[in-house]
């Protein structure tokens, strides 16, 4: 597998509305999206645009929410995740499970309309990866 975009890093936040007058008023940025709910997710989110990627702030939604024990560790909030982009999201997994790597549930649709699946912190050098089907052209995510 040869390593894609770096599409988006996932901040998780106990308040996205604090953390957009942060990201616009300290962070000075400029394009800030309408945040929306992601139940299949369990978590609100919000993109923060950059010139050459998207910081992805969430919220957890829901007592189950898979964020609620991070937010407990660190309260305040804090760098969650980091999402590369694959061509093939089915051949990207069995690459990881071939590596030895925990490919936590199976792939499912995210916040940009394309297949995901998240890797396992402790088998990615303790960075939880999210690993994303490339967006295809026109199609609007
Ligand atoms: C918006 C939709 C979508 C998108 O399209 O972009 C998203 O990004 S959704 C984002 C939220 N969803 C997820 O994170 C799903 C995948 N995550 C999980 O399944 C779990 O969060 C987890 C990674 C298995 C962790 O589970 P949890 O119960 O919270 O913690 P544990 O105590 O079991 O943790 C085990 C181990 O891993 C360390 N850890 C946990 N979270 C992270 C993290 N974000 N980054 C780095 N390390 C993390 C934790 O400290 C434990 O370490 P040890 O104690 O050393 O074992
Ligand atoms: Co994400």
């Amino acid at each position: 597998m040869k390593l894609g975009r770096l599409n988006h890093v996932g901040v998780a936040t106990p308040s996205i509305e604090k953390s957009i007058a942060f990201y616009r008023d300290v962070m000075g940025a400029e394009v800030i999206r309408e945040p929306f709910d992601l139940p299949a997710q369990g978590v609100k989110v919000c993109f923060v645009d950059t010139p050459n990627s998207q910081i992805e702030l969430i919220e957890p939604l829901g007592e189950s929410s898979p964020i609620a024990g991070f937010l407990a560790k660190n309260p305040d909030g804090g760098q969650h995740h980091i999402c590369y982009e694959v061509p093939d999201i089915h051949a990207a997994k069995a690459w990881f499970e071939g590596k030895g790597a925990r490919v936590l549930g199976e792939p499912r649709i995210g916040a940009h309309g394309t297949l995901i699946f998240f890797v396992h912190p402790r088998d990615m050098g303790g960075v939880l990866t999210e690993i994303m089907e490339t967006p295809r052209p026109g199609v609007s995510h």
